[in-house]
């Protein structure tokens, strides 16, 4: 089966958050399971483009209205990511340092309408066409109702919604820019007088998932507008819990983290990790290390750390280490709380790939107040490096994490308010202290499955089932 994935990021080519984790590593196993999975992402303008050579593989022009674009659709042989990847390269709006802009309504319509047009030139289409997030979600429309993709229309299109929070709003002016299609089918495109391309993807795709079980039964009362529609669309949707790249994420091979671990040496392994966090982050290494990692946003909570920190940090023997970049507000309040606790506390601002892996290797526990969150991969990271995970129960947290009163391995909470969080936290300090459980719990964490294994084929199923479906 030849699968097209389409995203606005991929590991390591282009992340910003949890979005390219998932698709730099679902058609890797996908392709294990010997299915044919590929990415199209657009070509921007970063360390990973600008240190490789590309070649084209097509050249043609994309319409915006009345504009035209000249664009190309590049590869590259040198790196070999265990998928193909295609980037549509349209200099004068995708180029750029960043992925994420203002003029996003162009520069993602410029991509999506450029990856169908040269999908229409191949020889083989595609067998399913798997799009993630807004950015992607003209396309199920795209392929069902413009006329220009006719051919197109037989190929089943999968939307994955990572994050319905966002959904890629655009004002009726740019109506234009879309290729014609029946203008009868309008309300396709419209929710609540705007043009929605999730809320479009959600109407035409052949399938609907989110990246996890729990996610899809709260988008139905907590969809930022959509709940409705989600209530409406149920028939075709279904939570696929996302996996983890088991090769990327292991403290046994890691060449990020300052040691190397397994099961059996994890203690020593994240002694030397956390070691050298407190010594670069002026820690104390013999305390509990508590830390964040995250865009500091409303869905994460973060609004509420600092002043859950200083609660903490005046009421516990602890350090915290934070690493996020979001709110300028949280980012300076976050900040300015170092001047306080000077040896027990401290927060990188910004964006830290090498980083990010040590601090899951070395930190004790790893704390997740999210507001929404949809999957969630930072707890299954930090499973695997043997932190124990401090979450609310919502969403994907609450698929993959059971609080050990529950017999289970990780520290729960329900609400996101600043005593609810540190009472977690107070809670995780008591069970550091019971070092025998303690030690046995790290040793469990890092055995449980999250690799893609099995969602990767759970996926392939689901394709397999539509495409039976059509068949029949
Ligand atoms: N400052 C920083 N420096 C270095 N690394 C950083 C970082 N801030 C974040 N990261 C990394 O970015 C990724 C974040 O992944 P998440 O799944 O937690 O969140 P995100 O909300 O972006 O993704 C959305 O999509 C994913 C994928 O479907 C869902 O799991 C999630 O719930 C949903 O909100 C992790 O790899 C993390 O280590």
């Amino acid at each position: 089966m030849k699968i097209f994935h389409l995203s606005a990021e991929c590991y390591p080519i282009a992340k910003v958050g949890g979005l390219a984790d998932v698709v730099g590593a679902l058609p890797k196993y996908q392709n294990d399971n010997g299915e044919e999975s590929a990415v199209i992402m657009p070509f921007y303008k970063n360390p990973f483009t600008t240190t490789h050579n590309f070649s084209a593989v097509f050249e043609g022009h994309v319409h915006l209205g009345n504009t035209s674009y000249p664009y190309q659709i590049l590869k590259t042989s040198e790196v070999s990511l265990g998928f193909e990847v295609y980037f549509v390269a349209i200099d004068a709006l995708l180029n750029t340092p960043f992925v994420y802009s203002e003029n996003d309504i162009d520069r993602f319509l410029a991509f999506q309408i450029a990856a169908l047009d040269w999908i229409l030139t191949l020889k083989q289409f595609p067998n399913i066409l798997h799009c993630h997030d807004h950015h992607t979600g003209l396309i199920p429309f795209m392929t069902q109702e413009c006329y220009k993709y006719e051919a197109l229309n037989k190929i089943p299109v999968i939307t994955t919604i990572h994050n319905a929070q966002y959904q890629g709003w655009m004002p009726y002016e740019h109506l234009h820019k879309i290729p014609p299609f029946n203008m009868e089918h309008i309300g396709l495109l419209d929710w609540d007088k705007v043009i929605n391309p999730l809320a479009a993807a959600i109407k035409c795709a052949w399938r609907v998932t989110t990246v996890s079980p729990s996610y899809m039964e709260e988008l139905k009362q907590n969809a930022n507008g959509l709940e409705q529609l989600l209530a409406h669309e149920s028939g075709k949707a279904v939570g696929v819990l996302n996996g983890i790249d088991t090769e990327v994420w292991n403290p046994e091979t890691d060449d990020y983290i300052i040691e190397n671990y397994n099961a059996t040496t994890v203690a020593a392994g994240k002694k030397a990790n956390k070691k050298w966090l407190c010594k670069r982050f002026n820690l104390d290494e013999e305390k509990p290390l508590v830390a964040f990692i995250g865009r500091l946003v409303g869905e994460k909570g973060a609004e509420l750390l600092p002043e859950v920190f200083h609660k903490v940090l005046q009421q516990e023997v602890v350090n915290i280490l934070l690493l996020g970049s979001g709110h300028q507000d949280t980012e300076e309040q976050l900040s300015q709380l170092r001047a306080n606790y000077s040896g027990n506390y401290n927060v990188y601002i910004g964006y830290d790939e090498k980083l990010s892996h040590i601090i899951y290797a070395g930190a004790d526990f790893l704390l997740m107040p999210s507001r929404v969150e949809p999957c969630g991969l930072n707890q299954m990271y930090c499973l695997r490096y043997g932190t124990v995970p401090v979450v609310r129960r919502i969403g994907g947290l609450k698929d993959t994490v059971v609080d050990i009163n529950d017999n289970g391995f990780g520290i729960c909470h329900d609400d996101v308010t600043v005593s609810d969080i540190a009472y977690a936290v107070h809670r995780a300090l008591e069970f550091y202290n019971d070092t025998v459980q303690f030690q046995a719990n790290r040793t469990f964490i890092m055995s449980i499955d999250h690799s893609w294994k099995t969602s990767a084929k759970t996926y392939i199923n689901l394709y397999n089932s539509i495409n039976q479906q059509h068949y029949d």
